[in-house]
C-alpha cells in the first residue's frame, strides 16, 4: 500500500482557502521539510512551538513575508511525518511566491488532492473511516451534518470497528485451539459453545448499528422532499419562498414546470434538497408527459412528500400507497374560495403571497426529520460502511447459525468476515477505493 516514490517526497500545499485572506497556511510533510525550512527561514525551530521568522527566496535571499512558522516533528504529527506550517499574509503574490520558493527546492514537490490525509491514513493515524469523516466534515453544511461527521472523523466507527475485530479474533483462536486438540480423542466439553454465542451477540450488535444507517446516510447526502401537485398548484411559488431566491420560473401557464429542480436547503439544522416537479394531468404532450414521468420517480425516492393543491384534497392513491409519508398542502390560502375546504380543517395550509403558513410548515418538516433519527446517533454513513457491515453479518451469521457445518468451515466464515472487517477500516484490499476517496478532498488536505 505504501508507494515508496509518493512517501520519499515532501510535499506542500495552501491549505487555507483561496487567497486574497487575512492569513494563508501553507503546510509541508516529509523527510525533506527540515531542509525545506533551513532554505526558507534559516533554521528548522523547535518542535511544536509558533515562532516569528523572516521567510527569504533560496535563490537570491530576497525577503518573501514574515509570519508564523510551526515545525512538528514526526512521527508525532498529524501525518506521521515531519510537517511545517507557515502563517503568511494571505495575498495571491505572497502565496505564489512561496510556493514557487518550496517548489525550486530539490525534493520538495506540490501536493496532490489528499495527499496530506492519505499520508495519515497510510502511516497509520488514520482509519478510512475516519478519513471518510474528515472529508464529511469539510463538506458539513449544517449542524446536524457536522456533529456526524466529527464523531465518524473523531473515530466513532473506527473504535467499534476495532473492537469487533478483536472479539473475532479471540472466537477464531479458540477454534483454532479446538481444531488442534480434536486430534486427540478425549478432550471433554467445548469451548465452541459459548464462541459461537458471544459471535451470535456481535451479529445483533453490528444490526442494531445498521438500524440507524439510513438516517446516516440521507443525513450526509441530503433528505429528498418533493413538491408534486397539479399544474398550477403554486410548486414552484413554493420552492421559491423557502429558498428564498428566483430559482424557477412562475407563470400563471399550467404546465410551466416541465423538469424536476432542485434547490440544498437548511431546516431546523437538517440538510434538505428541496425538489419541484411538473404538474401531474393528463393529455400532456410529449415532453411534459416526460417531465410528469420523472415527478412520479421523484415522489417515489423521496423521504417527504408534498401534495400541493388548491383545494388541500388529498393525494391520489398511487402517491399515497409507498412507504414514506405524503402531506396534502392547500396552496393560495389568501384566495380560498366558498365552498372549498376550511383552511383550519386541512393540517397545512399555506400563501405565498400573504406567507401564512409557511414558517409551520417548515416547522413541521424539520419535526418530521429529527422524528427519524434514530435513538443512538447513526455511526454508519455511507454506502460503502453499510455494505460492508451487511457481508460482514452475512459472513457472521452463517457461522453462527452453522452448527451443522463442520468446525472448519464455521471458522472459515468468522476469517471471512474479519476480512471485510479490514476492507471497512481500510486495512485490506481497498486501493481502488482508496482512489475516489482521496481524490474528493481538496489539495492542502
Ligand atoms: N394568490 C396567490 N397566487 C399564487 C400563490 N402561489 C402561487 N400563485 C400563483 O399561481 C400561479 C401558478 O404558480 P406556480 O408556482 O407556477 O405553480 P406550479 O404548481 O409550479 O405550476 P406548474 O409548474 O405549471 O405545474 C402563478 O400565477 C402564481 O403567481 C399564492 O399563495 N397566492
Ligand atoms: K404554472
Ligand atoms: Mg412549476
Amino acid at each position: 500500500m505504501v508507494h515508496a516514490d509518493e512517501t520519499t517526497d515532501t510535499i506542500f500545499a495552501l491549505s487555507s482557502g483561496a487567497p486574497p485572506s487575512g492569513i494563508a497556511v501553507i503546510r509541508l510533510s516529509g523527510p525533506r521539510v527540515r531542509f525545506g525550512l533551513e532554505k526558507i527561514s534559516g533554521s528548522v525551530p523547535p518542535p511544536r512551538r509558533a515562532v516569528l521568522r523572516a521567510f527569504r527566496d533560496p535563490a537570491d535571499g530576497g525577503l518573501i513575508d514574515r509570519g508564523l512558522l510551526i515545525f512538528f516533528e514526526g512521527p508525532a504529527s498529524a501525518t506521521g511525518e515531519d510537517m511545517a506550517e507557515l502563517h503568511l499574509h494571505g495575498g495571491r503574490a505572497v502565496v505564489a511566491a512561496m510556493l514557487r520558493a518550496f517548489g525550486s527546492l530539490d525534493g520538495l514537490r506540490l501536493a496532490q488532492a489528499g495527499d496530506f490525509t492519505r499520508r495519515a491514513f497510510e502511516n497509520g493515524k488514520l482509519d478510512l473511516t475516519e478519513v471518510e469523516g474528515i472529508a464529511d466534515l469539510i463538506d458539513a453544511e449544517t449542524e446536524a451534518q457536522r456533529r456526524q461527521a466529527l464523531r465518524q472523523a473523531d473515530g466513532g466507527l473506527a473504535v467499534l470497528v476495532e473492537g469487533w475485530r478483536s472479539r473475532l479474533l479471540h472466537a477464531r483462536a479458540m477454534i483454532e485451539a479446538e481444531l488442534d486438540f480434536s486430534d486427540e480423542e478425549d478432550v471433554p466439553g467445548s469451548v465452541a459453545d459459548s464462541i459461537w454465542s458471544d459471535m451470535g451477540d456481535l451479529a445483533d450488535e453490528v444490526r442494531g448499528h445498521l438500524v440507524g444507517a439510513h438516517f446516516g446516510e440521507r443525513l450526509r447526502s441530503g433528505f429528498e422532499v418533493a413538491l408534486v401537485g397539479p399544474p398550477n398548484a403554486g410548486k414552484s411559488s413554493l420552492l421559491n419562498a423557502l429558498s428564498r431566491r428566483d430559482v424557477a420560473i412562475v407563470t400563471d401557464i399550467p404546465g410551466t414546470t416541465r423538469d424536476s429542480l432542485e434547490v440544498h436547503l437548511d431546516l431546523g439544522g437538517y440538510p434538505v434538497t428541496l425538489v419541484d416537479t411538473a404538474g401531474l394531468r393528463e393529455g400532456a404532450d410529449v415532453i411534459e408527459a416526460e417531465g410528469i414521468r420523472r415527478a412520479r420517480q421523484r415522489a417515489e425516492h423521496a423521504d417527504l412528500v408534498l401534495w400541493l393543491t388548491e383545494t388541500g384534497e388529498p393525494a391520489p392513491a398511487d402517491l399515497r400507497s409507498q412507504r414514506r409519508p405524503v402531506w396534502a398542502v392547500q396552496t393560495k390560502r389568501d384566495l380560498v374560495r366558498e365552498g372549498w375546504v376550511n383552511p383550519s380543517e386541512v393540517e397545512h395550509s399555506i400563501s405565498v403571497r400573504s406567507g401564512e403558513g409557511l414558517d409551520d410548515l417548515i416547522r413541521s418538516i424539520g419535526a418530521f426529520l429529527a422524528e427519524q433519527a434514530p435513538t443512538t446517533p447513526s455511526i454508519v454513513t455511507r454506502e460503502r460502511q453499510r455494505r460492508c457491515l451487511e457481508d460482514f453479518l452475512a459472513a457472521l451469521d452463517i457461522g453462527v447459525k452453522g452448527d451443522h457445518l463442520p468446525l472448519e468451515l464455521r471458522a472459515e466464515h468468522l476469517r471471512e468476515a474479519g476480512d471485510i472487517l479490514g476492507i471497512l477500516s481500510g486495512r485490506i484490499g481497498v486501493e481502488d477505493v482508496l482512489g475516489v476517496i482521496f481524490a474528493s478532498f481538496c489539495v492542502g488536505k
